[in-house]
């Protein structure tokens, strides 16, 4: 799994992949612009001038690569020259300066005529950007966010510190799209920079997860790759015991669907037995939409014959504090807790010590912040998500995009899949019931979070691709399936 690393380590990292694979650092910027290149083909914008502000830094070569590969492939290419000397260009930037072809226009910041339409990219100022923006740079950025069309920014925003957060107040080169490269910076995962970072692409620059373990960081970016190793394999007698027995526990008078959605999404996991613990009442709401789910009533007996419970969707708070500590007591292994059940801790906090351990947890950002109290920024929650984990031995999963899972030993991985058209009722339930699956199947409660996290954001999206802001949760679990055969085949 790669580390997200601090701004200033991306020399570092740089250099030790170069000297191992005996490449050039020019080379490197070179597979990068390759690598953005193959991006922005296969985007298909048509038909416009191509605007790419440069700066003097490697970023700015970066950004003089990709017009020479542009104009290359018959773009019509200028690129606005944001910086004073040539002299002061970077070695790398200086060779890639030097083979821009006639047909790519360069015009100086200051001669730049402003354009109404075009696409524009944003080499300006990249990870090396130290400190506040300096007033010379100001009127570059002011520029750029004036511009009309489609923005693409390298690597990094410029402005955007890659620990940093845009404030209001804070000038950055706001992006449709951020191309960025190897790993992706820490702020371009935090809510607070949504806007300005657009849609994140990560470009592999073909840097080996190893060498990331030599820096040190408690921070990872889960992927696709990461994945199948931490899948449990089943044999060819594997029988539905094996496929875990599992207890949903959750739904009041007027919110059973989010029982009905859980249920299902264990199933579409691979649950062998899903038992749903719910009111007398409403029992005929889950057999009727659910016929493979069991249902008990509100009398809990024999707790130890599951492998797993998830307690919270659609619950209800009112009684429902001596129920959960009851639930805490009894049942000694990692448990779910979703929803309803979060609020229920947050009333009562005294009871968060009662988690057993390694037990997860699905706050959504409001559920978290009535855990722990409001939260500045993303850093700040960071910080705090990372202590309630550590303090009660338990998983965290920061819901949102790029959902954040926080371990019990300081670990924290940012999710890569999902889609904004998730952000739909019920998609969190649908959450609960794929990690409860996992956990019923004898996965380790870190496996479950993280298997559970990445095959729901991608199930997101497939459903995403189809039905766009009209993805319903139910659209999420009908894709789950898809998702085992993506991650296993390819
Ligand atoms: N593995 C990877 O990720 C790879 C990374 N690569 C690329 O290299 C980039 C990093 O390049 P880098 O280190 O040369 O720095 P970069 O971002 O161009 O910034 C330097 C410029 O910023 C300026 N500047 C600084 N502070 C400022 C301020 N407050 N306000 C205003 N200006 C300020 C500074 O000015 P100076 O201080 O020199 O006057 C200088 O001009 C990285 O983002 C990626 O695009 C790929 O090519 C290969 C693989
Ligand atoms: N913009 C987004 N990008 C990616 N995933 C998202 C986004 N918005 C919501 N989600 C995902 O959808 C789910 C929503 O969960 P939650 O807020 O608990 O919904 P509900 O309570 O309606 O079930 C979470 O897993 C979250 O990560
Ligand atoms: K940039």
């Amino acid at each position: 799994m790669i580390r997200i690393l601090k701004g200033d380590a991306v020399s570092k990292l740089d250099q030790m992949h170069c000297k191992r694979i005996g490449q050039s650092s020019y080379e490197l910027m070179e597979t990068a612009v390759q690598g953005f290149i193959h991006w922005f083909e296969e985007q298909k914008f048509t038909g416009q001038e191509i605007f790419i502000y440069v700066g003097g830094g490697n970023n700015g070569g970066d950004g003089l690569g990709i017009a020479r590969h542009l104009q290359q492939r018959n773009y019509q290419v200028t690129v606005v020259l944001c910086f004073n000397d040539e002299a002061d260009l970077s070695a790398d930037s200086k060779i890639n300066f030097d083979r821009l072809p006639e047909g790519v226009s360069k015009i100086s910041f200051e001669d730049f005529d402003f354009p109404s339409k075009g696409i524009f990219i944003d080499a300006f100022l990249g990870v090396g950007l130290k400190g506040k923006l300096r007033d010379s740079a100001l009127p570059i950025v002011d520029s750029w966010n004036k511009q009309q069309g489609v923005k693409i920014a390298v690597d990094i925003p410029s402005g955007l510190l890659s620990e940093g957060i845009a404030e209001e107040k804070t000038s950055v080169a706001c992006a449709d799209y951020t191309v960025t490269f190897a790993f992706p910076k820490l702020s371009l995962l935090f809510p607070e920079n949504a806007k300005v970072v657009g849609e994140l692409v990560l470009v592999d620059i073909g840097i080996a997860d190893s060498l990331y373990q030599e820096f040190e960081s408690d921070l990872f970016y889960i992927q696709k790759k990461d994945i199948p190793e931490r899948h449990r394999r089943f044999h060819r007698f594997s029988h539905k015991g094996d496929f875990g027995r599992i207890l949903l526990i959750g739904g009041s008078l007027g919110k059973m669907g989010a029982v009905v959605l859980s249920a299902k999404s264990a199933l579409r996991t691979g649950a062998g037995l899903v038992t749903c613990q719910i009111e007398e009442s409403e029992r005929f709401i889950i057999q009727a939409s659910v016929p493979e789910a069991m249902v008990i009533g509100e009398d809990l007996k024999d707790l130890d014959a599951f492998d797993a419970i998830g307690v919270g969707p659609g619950w209800g708070v009112d009684n429902r504090e001596k129920k959960l500590e009851f639930l805490l007591k009894s049942f000694s292994k990692p448990m779910v807790l979703d929803a309803d059940a979060l609020n229920v801790l947050s009333q009562n906090p005294e009871l968060l010590s009662l988690l057993p351990k390694n037990s997860i947890l699905t706050p959504h950002l409001g559920e978290f912040e009535r855990l722990v109290g409001s939260c500045v920024n993303h850093l700040d929650r960071m910080g705090k998500a990372s202590e309630l984990s550590k303090k009660y031995q338990i998983i965290l999963v920061l819901k949102g995009a790029n959902t954040l899972i926080s371990l019990p030993d300081g670990r924290q991985l940012f999710n890569s899949t999902g889609t904004h058209f998730m952000a739909t009722g019920g998609a969190g339930d649908v959450l609960t019931g794929i990690i409860t699956a996992f956990l019923g199947m004898g996965y380790s409660p870190e496996n479950a979070a993280i298997c559970g996290v990445f095959h729901h954001g991608l199930a997101g999206e497939y459903a995403g691709k189809i039905r766009f802001q009209g993805t319903i949760a139910s659209d999420i679990i009908e894709q789950i399936p898809r998702t085992f055969e993506f991650v296993e085949n390819s």
